[in-house]
């Protein structure tokens, strides 16, 4: 790295960015105060894959969308590139030592054990689950349009989803019932209602400067404070810390009991204590391991699929063609199952169904929820680009030497719309491009897990619940598309893509009101050809 760099003479500041409005903010309240990902696109389109930008106090920190330097920061590099330590402690804050905390070997050993839950039998498994929270939100849906006198009703759709999708993670990774579709009172749900909104939403520039300057403080300090902070946003998080921790210490006795007594079960935890057991003492995860990784599944498990699922809905309300043609395709299935004498659509249904497959890969290209990655250079070390970039001075490079600590974001929202990656067209929401052989064919660097999007990132940190979101998204999808029809509303013509670490509709105006997406929801009609 140092030979590289008194050879090329480049540093991170020749790298060309937007201009600095302020020494003490940098950039960061246009990147982190306005919708998601929104600065990343806008820098995108005028610096290119690789941006510099300034932190508080004139820092260089850089924005990557470009996919060679992704797929040696998450792919090749192992754990060279550690999550910053500020974030972890926001990580610990919300779902405690989890796999999302752990570094290096820890990480390897916690993910040795989680893994066999979350493979492709453990996540097939899982589908009747999905279908029955889906159909049993939609039997609510069901009754209030009938009983409604416009046989229609404007539903809050991420409110309904969020419950469902708690729902599914209950008896999907935990086979509890929480029962959040009948109660909206349940404390779960309650506790869960907006919570990464409440928390992390609409951060103020003081907030944003904390969060910046964090970095310098050490991360006991900061446990502390995530431990007895009165901030009114670190307290809701610990309320509901609390309130899953006691949840997981019931649930992890009950599942050892279960599992001593040989009455497992299929769903993801019984798999997780099944396969600690089996592990050997030293790399055992202990009781707290295990409970922080209940309270990630049901964190990264719920609202991440809620979200999805709320944007997909959007999308078929903005365009009716593709609706119908899903719809069509749904119905033309399942008369295809009637006729073989099934019921509940299974893996190989949604296999035989080209274009929701596109419609969904679209849905997750355009909308990642998680449109952020926060990175640093645990060492001195040099990025390979895929397209060279020009420096301010006006040179031309292939690799860019980024100095340890540098602090990284890798724009997964922008990267989804990498113009070279996707297509002239990538900022225009189009399933035809999944069926389309030109993207097929086009030999890409291969950086994401699924589908090469960055949306579950990739390497040894990729999304370890992805087979799970997208089962439990093709489940969902069809039993609602199915039935219903989807219209835009006045309001929905408002909506946001709210930055709160996830990406969250939310309504122009009424942001202060947390996750809103009113659409007007009516039964959809059966075609001429009777389904
Ligand atoms: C559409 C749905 C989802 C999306 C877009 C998504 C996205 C992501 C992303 C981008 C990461 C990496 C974060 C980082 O390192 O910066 C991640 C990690 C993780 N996700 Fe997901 N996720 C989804 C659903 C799920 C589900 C359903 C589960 C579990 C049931 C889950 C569990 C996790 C866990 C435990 C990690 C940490 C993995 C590690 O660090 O090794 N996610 N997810």
């Amino acid at each position: 790295y140092k030979a590289y760099r008194r050879y090329t003479g480049i540093s991170l500041a020749d790298v060309p960015g937007p201009e600095s409005p302020s020494f003490i903010m940098g950039n960061t309240k246009e990147l982190y105060q306005g919708q998601a990902a929104e600065a990343d696109f806008k820098w995108q389109a005028q610096y290119g894959n690789i941006v510099r930008f300034k932190g508080p106090f004139s820092e260089n920190q850089i924005m990557i969308s470009d996919p060679a330097a992704l797929q040696y920061i998450f792919v090749k590099s192992g754990y060279r590139f550690p999550k910053p330590h500020e974030r972890r402690a926001m990580d610990n804050m919300v779902s405690g030592k989890s796999l999302m905390w752990v570094e290096g070997e820890d990480h390897k050993r916690h993910r040795k054990v989680l893994s066999p839950a979350f493979g492709v039998p453990g996540a097939r498994a899982l589908l009747p689950f999905f279908n029955g929270c889906a159909e049993s939100m939609s039997n609510k849906w069901m009754d209030l349009i009938t009983n409604s006198k416009e046989q229609s009703a404007v539903l809050n759709i991420p409110a309904w989803v969020s419950r469902a999708t708690l729902d599914a993670v209950g008896e999907a990774a935990f086979d509890v019932r929480f029962g959040s579709i009948d109660n909206k009172e349940s404390a779960l749900a309650r506790a869960y209602s907006n919570m990464l909104h409440d928390i992390f939403g609409s951060p103020s520039s003081e907030q944003i400067f904390f969060q910046e300057v964090a970095k310098y403080i050490p991360i006991r300090i900061l446990d502390y404070f995530g431990e007895t902070s009165n901030n009114p946003r670190v307290q809701r998080a610990r309320e509901v810390a609390s309130l899953a921790t006691s949840l997981a210490k019931q649930m992890v006795t009950d599942k050892a009991e279960m599992l001593l007594h040989r009455k497992g079960s299929r769903d993801v935890f019984s798999l997780l204590v099944k396969s600690n057991m089996d592990t050997d003492a030293k790399a055992k995860l202990t009781e707290e391991e295990l409970y922080a990784q209940m309270r990630v599944i049901l964190i990264a498990g719920h609202e991440t699929t809620s979200n999805t699922l709320s944007w997909a809905l959007l999308e078929l309300a903005r365009h009716p063609e593709m609706q119908y043609r899903l719809r069509a395709e749904i119905r033309e299935t399942q008369a295809a199952m009637h006729a073989h004498g099934d019921t509940e659509f299974a893996i190989a249904d949604f296999d035989a169904m080209p274009y929701a497959a596109a419609f969904i890969k679209e849905v997750l290209r355009f909308y990642p929820v998680v449109y952020h990655s926060y990175r640093r250079a645990g060492q001195d070390d040099v990025l390979p680009l895929s397209q060279p970039i020009t420096t301010r001075f006006g040179k031309l490079i292939h690799e860019l030497p980024v100095p340890r600590g540098t602090q990284i974001i890798a724009s997964i929202g922008a990267y989804n719309r990498n113009k070279d990656l996707w297509g002239e067209d990538a900022h225009v929401f189009n399933p035809e491009r999944w069926l389309n052989s030109a993207l097929k064919e086009k030999k890409a660097t291969s950086v994401g897990v699924y589908s090469n999007l960055m949306t579950f990132l990739g390497g040894p940190r990729a999304c370890i619940g992805w087979r799970f979101a997208v089962i439990e998204i093709q489940a969902f999808l069809t039993e609602v598309v199915g039935k219903f029809e989807f219209a835009l509303t006045d309001k929905s013509e408002l909506v946001r893509r709210e930055a709160s670490v996830l990406m969250t509709p939310t309504v122009e105006g009424e942001v202060e009101k947390g996750a809103q997406l009113p659409l007007r929801v009516s039964v959809a009609s059966r075609t001429e050809k009777g389904y």
